[in-house]
């Protein structure tokens, strides 16, 4: 698929809004321990599976760390029309750009990690390029930068990332900042990182998170069928 035809995809946040299996699937190549997380299976394969499950949208790690490298957008792009997030460290306007003509939905947007001035600069210029900004925040006081939220998704990452995420993650967090992380006026806030059983995402779902993404949790999960049901059923238990 080209980058032309991908503009019939779903705007990231609408699909996230009207998703009945609210998780975003991700594809990283390795974990922030070297541990191999594609286990011999390629994007196309990985990207079936997650549609088959009803992802209403993909995530995808270029960054270097996570083994990615900035081809991997665009093998994800061509084998899906799925929305897709971008998930490396980005600062500059250009690789905002770039995503967008690889055929990306959303850009991640690290609160802690970019200069006070440069989250509202960086997030006005992805609404100008038609993505979604996927501004990620892992203390309250990072809340306060944030611009245009509405338009934004608001994610709270329950892993360290000034650690590079070598910390297991703990949903607490998400649990912890949530009333906050509404008070921004985002329709959208979604819990990230460190989901790694059903039942701490049907706790996250249940507590007001419209959507998670999980990604170490899924790829080496070996039914994933099964964990989904069990989702189903744990929220429907709490109905
Ligand atoms: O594999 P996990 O624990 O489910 O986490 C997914 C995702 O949130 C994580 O890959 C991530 C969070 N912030 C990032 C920044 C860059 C690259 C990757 C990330």
């Amino acid at each position: 698929m080209t980058a032309a035809e991908a503009g019939t995809r779903a705007p990231f946040r609408d699909a996230l809004l009207a998703a009945h299996t609210p998780v975003v699937m991700e594809l990283k190549r390795r974990s922030a321990h070297g541990a191999d997380l594609f286990r011999n299976r390629t994007v196309e394969q990985l990207v079936t599976g997650y549609e088959a499950l009803g992802a209403p949208a993909l995530s995808v790690v270029t960054g270097a760390w996570f083994g990615g490298d900035p081809g991997l957008l665009a093998e994800v792009t061509a084998a899906t029309r799925l929305p897709v997030l971008v998930k490396d460290f980005l600062t500059k306007e250009r690789q905002l750009a770039d995503a967008a003509a690889h055929g990306a939905s959303a850009v991640l947007l690290t609160a802690g990690l970019l200069p006070r001035t440069v989250l509202p600069r960086l997030t006005e210029s992805a609404l100008a390029l038609g993505l979604t900004p996927f501004v990620e925040v892992t203390e309250e006081e990072e809340l306060s930068r944030v611009v245009h939220a509405d338009r934004c998704v608001i994610a709270v990452n329950n892993k360290d990332i000034r650690q590079r995420e070598r910390d297991p993650g703990d949903p607490a967090r998400s649990h912890a900042l949530l009333p906050a992380v509404l008070a921004t006026g985002t329709p959208v806030p979604v819990s990230a990182s460190g989901i790694r059983t059903p039942e701490q995402a049907a706790g996250l779902l249940t507590a007001g998170y419209r959507a998670l993404l999980v990604g170490t949790g899924l790829l080496l999960h070996d039914d994933l069928p099964g964990w989904f049901a069990r989702l189903a059923r744990e929220r429907e238990g709490t109905r």
